[in-house]
Order: structure tokens, then C-alpha cells, then sequence
């Protein structure tokens, strides 16, 4: 124990069980129960014990795929455990409000472990709008594995409502979705969920908004998981994916699962996580800083902006019942997919790139970038738009921001720059009243 009563050692070697009952190599301790944090959630990500025996303040590397000493030991290979992801993962449970944290070599490879407990006939409900990966995943399980994938709008609790029995083992949510932004009521769908079935599993993916500003366990879902490739590490230097949940046997089962599969993160990983997760707050203030005053800009231009920080989303008093900001996401449509490539192609600090979440802005037309995996008939079935821009607001000057973006629709052809500021040309309310036809 520290001075202050926080546990700091590494803790005793736990005894943990396959699937079927069987020793397994001795792995970390999961965290202690969440008791609620002593300090703000601000003060939390950067307060870190790091359990050195030299007190080093930075929590070392062990960069080494073996521990020596034999039975009996904490550690024995990195695959099982190793103390940089054990201290990470106890960082992480503490901040996602879990009893426990796992973390992975990406976002996609903690959705994997999370579905891999799922066998044939079992039923996924899940959004009509997800990550393209996580679709791909889905669509996957359900060509190979007879998984039943049900997409839904989940923004509509009576369609999901609907669609829930006792034959649903799994619910697998994203709010604010990617990339239409959509917000899905956590609260309202775990109670759904476990009434129609209540041992069905209520998985919600985070990544949009980091547990800085939303902790979809306290909203009773079952798992949370989000990719550490965005904001938790910010600066896209890193691939981690993380699972954070209470039930410390669905706990077990999922370090099973990585321990079989070897998708652990690695130490310099983990450490790369350690060092991000410190800077989440200020990183994330500004950014939504930058975004609100981007979503107003485009809003005041015509385009159909997505975003919950506007009060025109149409979920925005249930994002905001459930999450402590917006996010620096949105999202918005032109009514011309020519238009669209033209901005994109204009802006010059925004760099056209996938991913978001990192401190630099980006800009991508989902639909040819992070969503090209999910085939055009299926994209036009779930509405979604080809048009569609979506910007990854970073931390820069907000000036140079607007600047850029106002130059790139000028470049573009979609506003003009008059002596009373910018003028709509050819796009005016453009997505939003008219409809555009595209120039061949
Ligand atoms: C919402 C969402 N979930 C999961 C993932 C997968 O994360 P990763 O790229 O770290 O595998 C991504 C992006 O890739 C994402 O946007
Ligand atoms: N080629 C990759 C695309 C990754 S998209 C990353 C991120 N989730 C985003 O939404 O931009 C793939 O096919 O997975």
C-alpha cells in the first residue's frame, strides 16, 4: 500500500482457468472494484502509481517476452501478462469505471475477443450505422460462423425493441455511430436487452468518445471497448484496442481468449497508451472547442452538418443525458459527391486521412476511405449518403481551421469570399433543402 491506501503492488499470482476448467499460465491480477474516483476524472488520467522499484516516475517498459523464476510467479511470458499492460490495464479499468481492463493490439482485435465467445445461431443486434471494419467483422461471423447479425436503426428504441428475444446473446452498440453520428440510447437498449434476455450481452463501442466523456458502463451496458488508436493514445503513433467490464468471469473469459490468441498489446504499446491517456483531458477540451465552432461554421453555410454539440441534432438531449461533451467528429453532406471530393482535395491543413481522434485534423469521405469496405448497394439500403465529409477536428489554432476550410470551399466552387464575408454559390442549403444532381 502507498501512503495514501492506493494498492501498488503487482499483486499475488492469481489462479485462472480455461474454458474447461484447466490451469492456466499465471496471468496479472484483474483491478480492484471501481470504489469511484478520489480525485476529477481530469486529475485521474494523469495520476498513475508506477509500482517501480526505483520509483521511477514514467512506469518502465519490461520490454521482455519472458520472466524468470518458474511456478508460481506473476509473470512468466508477455503473451500471458506483462507489468506495463498490467499497469495500463489498471489504469484503464479506473477510468472506464470497470472492474476490470484489458487491452489489445487494436479496436478491431478487442471486437474480435469480444465476439469470439459467440457460437452458431446466436444472435448480434447491432446498428445500421458502424464502423466499416466492425461491419466488416459482423458480416464475416455471420457468412462463416452462423452467427444471426440483425442491423437496426438503433436510434429508434421500438425497432430495436422489436428485433430483441431470448435468442439475442449479444447487442453491439456505437454512440455518436461512425460516421453519421447518430446517438443510440445505452440505457434505454441494456434494459431492453435484458429483459428480452438477460444474460444477452450489451457491448458498446466508445471510440468516438473515450471514457473522458462517456462511460457506457455506467449506463448499464455489459463491455465497453473502444480503439486506443484515437483518443486514448491522440496521436496516431499507436494501434491499441481496449475492453473494459464488471463481470470479472466474462473478465477471465476474454483474457482466455488473448492469451490463446496472442493479441495482447505490447510494452512499448501499452507505454505509448500510458503516455497518451495523460493529456486526454486538455487534448479532447480543445478539440470539441474547435469542432463546435467548425460545426457552427459549416452550419451557417448551408451544409447538413451532423454533430450532438448543435442543439438541431436530433438526439441531442439524450447525448447530452448520457455523455459529458460532443466529441471532435462530425460529419457533413454537400449534396454532391463531386463537390465533396473538390473540398476534400482543397484543404490544405486538413490532411485527408482515415482515423480520428489524433491531435492533427483530418478529412475523409467515408464512403472511399474508412466505409469502402461496405459494398455501395448495402451503403445506399442503410443511407449512407455518398457525399458524406467527415472531419477529425485536431488541436490546432481554431483560426487556421477555419481559415483552411473556408479557402478549400472557396477553392472548391461551394461559397464565394465577398466584402460581406462568404457567399453561397452554387451550393447554397446545399444537403440540406436541395437536391444536387452531380456533375458527370
Ligand atoms: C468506431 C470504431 N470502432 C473500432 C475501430 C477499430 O479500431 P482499430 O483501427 O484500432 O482497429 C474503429 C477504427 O478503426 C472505429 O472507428
Ligand atoms: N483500410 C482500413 C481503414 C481503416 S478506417 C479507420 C477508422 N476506424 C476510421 O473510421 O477512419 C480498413 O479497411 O480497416
Amino acid at each position: 500500500m502507498a501512503s495514501d491506501g492506493t494498492p501498488t503492488g503487482i499483486g499475488k499470482a492469481m489462479k485462472h482457468l480455461d474454458l474447461d476448467g484447466h490451469d492456466l499460465p499465471p496471468s496479472p491480477a484483474p483491478s480492484s472494484p471501481s470504489t469511484g474516483h478520489k480525485y476529477a476524472l481530469a486529475t485521474e488520467l494523469v495520476y498513475t502509481e508506477s509500482n517501480d522499484q526505483h520509483n521511477a516516475s514514467s512506469m518502465p517498459i519490461y520490454q521482455s517476452a519472458t520472466f524468470k523464476g518458474g511456478p508460481g510467479q506473476e509473470y512468466d511470458y508477455t503473451r500471458s501478462g506483462n507489468p506495463t499492460r498490467t499497469h495500463l490495464e489498471r489504469h484503464l479499468a479506473k477510468i472506464m469505471n470497470a472492474n476490470r481492463a484489458l487491452v489489445v493490439s487494436s479496436g478491431m482485435g478487442a471486437c474480435d475477443v469480444i465476439t469470439r465467445i459467440l457460437k452458431p445461431g446466436d444472435e448480434v443486434v447491432t446498428g445500421d450505422d458502424l464502423y466499416g471494419g466492425t461491419n466488416r467483422l459482423l458480416t464475416y461471423l455471420k457468412d462463416n460462423n452462423g452467427i444471426i447479425i440483425r442491423h437496426v436503426d438503433t436510434t429508434n428504441l421500438e425497432k430495436v425493441t422489436a428485433v430483441l428475444s431470448e435468442k439475442t446473446t449479444m447487442v453491439l452498440l456505437e454512440t455518436p455511430t461512425n460516421p453519421l453520428i447518430k446517438v443510440v440510447d445505452i440505457a434505454g437498449i441494456a434494459s431492453a436487452a435484458h429483459a428480452a434476455n438477460p444474460a444477452a450481452l450489451v457491448a458498446t463501442d466508445n471510440t468516438m468518445l473515450s471514457p473522458y466523456l462517456q462511460n457506457p458502463l455506467d449506463l448499464g451496458a455489459d463491455i465497453t471497448y473502444e480503439s486506443g488508436t484515437k483518443y486514448l493514445s491522440g496521436h496516431h503513433d499507436v494501434m491499441a484496442g481496449v475492453i473494459g467490464i464488471n463481470n470479472l468471469a466474462l473478465g477471465e473469459k476474454f483474457f482466455f481468449m488473448i492469451n490463446s490468441t496472442g493479441c495482447g498489446l505490447a510494452p512499448f504499446d501499452s507505454w505509448l497508451l500510458l503516455r497518451g491517456i495523460k493529456t486526454l483531458a486538455v487534448r479532447m477540451e480543445k478539440q470539441q472547442t474547435n469542432t463546435m465552432a467548425i460545426a457552427q461554421f459549416l452550419d451557417s453555410h448551408g451544409f447538413k452538418v451532423r454533430y450532438p454539440g448543435l442543439k438541431s441534432h436530433p438526439q441531442y438531449a439524450l447525448h447530452w443525458s448520457q455523455a459529458r461533451g460532443a466529441g471532435a467528429v462530425l460529419s457533413f453532406e454537400t449534396g454532391s459527391v463531386a463537390l465533396s471530393e473538390r473540398i476534400v482535395e482543397a484543404t490544405r491543413l486538413f490532411g485527408i486521412s482515415v482515423s480520428f481522434g489524433c491531435v492533427n485534423s483530418l478529412i475523409s469521405m467515408p464512403c472511399r476511405m474508412s466505409h469502402a469496405s461496405i459494398d455501395p448497394a448495402t451503403r445506399k439500403e442503410r443511407s449512407l449518403p455518398e457525399d458524406i465529409i467527415r472531419l477529425c477536428v485536431g488541436i490546432e489554432d481554431l483560426t487556421d481551421l477555419i481559415d483552411d476550410l473556408s479557402q478549400a470551399l472557396v477553392r472548391a466552387g461551394a461559397v464565394r469570399l465577398t466584402e460581406n464575408g462568404f457567399e453561397a454559390l452554387e451550393l447554397h442549403d446545399a444537403g440540406r433543402t436541395r437536391q444536387v444532381v452531380d456533375e458527370p
